[in-house]
């Protein structure tokens, strides 16, 4: 497998256009986090241009975290368009157990085969069919308890699957690893998760491989957790490190040996 320091030299290097339809309270997290990271994020959603974009960016990243019809419509659009010219698009299904508009949404979106799947852990077990416990958008059970689904989910939709939480599940249904390292002060600031999902867009526009990009990107926020805790008082003082943090990993410091087989 391409490890995770080649990786972030190749996503360094290509600086890819991620064209992010997320939600509004990741917005400027996320794109700061990519900035941070080295790529170029771009926040087009709306159904009369989503689709326009998609042909343009490097690759495409969908989380619904906070949904409407017409942003469904614009979501879509968007996955039929990279879905025909090859681009590599990551879905994010925020609180996807949660209501009647989040299931539809999911299901339609799955139906678009996409490239990578990004969830935590109560996430991956509902689109598994499975009872989860998560509380609105935050995780209720562990990554090992997903991971059964996330292999099921993987083999299902031709889908690269990541779990994350306290140590990340990576699989694309035969192989499978996990990423250890972060911090427990990361899902005390929200929307990190969503950051995450539009980094993994930034890996799968430079990185041949889906399942590779996948462990790079979980490895860059695994790596700068870690060093933004050194630093930080709690969630507050946490946020400004691990931006610092994101910029900061480099090839030698992204720590390859975090990738663990499973
Ligand atoms: N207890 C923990 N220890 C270390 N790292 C963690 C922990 N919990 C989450 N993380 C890391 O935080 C990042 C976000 O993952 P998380 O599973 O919290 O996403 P999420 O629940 O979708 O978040 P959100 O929806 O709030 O954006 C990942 O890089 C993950 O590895
Ligand atoms: C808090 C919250 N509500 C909808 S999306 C979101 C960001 C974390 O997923
Ligand atoms: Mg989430």
């Amino acid at each position: 497998m391409t490890a995770p320091s080649q990786s972030l030299a190749s996503m360094r290097e290509a600086a890819p256009l991620v064209q992010c339809i997320t939600n509004y309270v990741a917005m400027n997290f996320a794109a700061n986090t990519l900035l941070a990271a080295g790529a170029a994020p771009a926040m087009v959603h709306d159904v009369e241009e989503a689709g326009e974009f998609a042909a343009i960016a490097g690759a495409l990243t969908i989380n619904i975290g906070t949904l409407s019809p017409r942003w469904v419509a614009g979501m879509i659009e968007a996955s039929s368009v990279a879905a025909k010219t090859g681009k590599p698009w990551v879905l994010d299904p925020v609180a996807c157990f949660a209501t009647g508009l989040r299931r539809e949404a999911t299901s339609r979106l799955m139906q678009k085969s996409p490239t990578i799947v990004r969830g935590n852990a109560s996430e991956i077990l509902a689109i598994g069919g499975q009872d989860s416990s998560g509380k609105g958008v935050d995780a209720g059970d562990s990554v090992t308890a997903a991971e059964a689904a996330a292999r099921d989910v993987a083999q299902r939709a031709g889908s690269v699957v990541a779990v994350t939480g306290e140590v990340d599940f990576v699989t694309d249904g035969s192989r499978a690893v996990r990423i250890s390292g972060g911090s427990p002060l990361m899902p005390k600031v929200t929307a990190s998760g969503c950051a995450l999902t539009c980094l993994v867009g930034a890996y799968a526009a430079a990185v041949e491989d889906p399942f590779d990009a996948t462990v790079g990107a979980l490895a860059h926020f695994a790596a700068a957790g870690a060093e933004a805790a050194k630093v930080a008082q709690g969630p507050g003082s946490f946020l400004p490190a691990f931006l610092d943090a994101v910029a900061a990993v480099t090839p030698e410091t992204i720590g390859d040996d975090r990738v663990q087989a499973a």
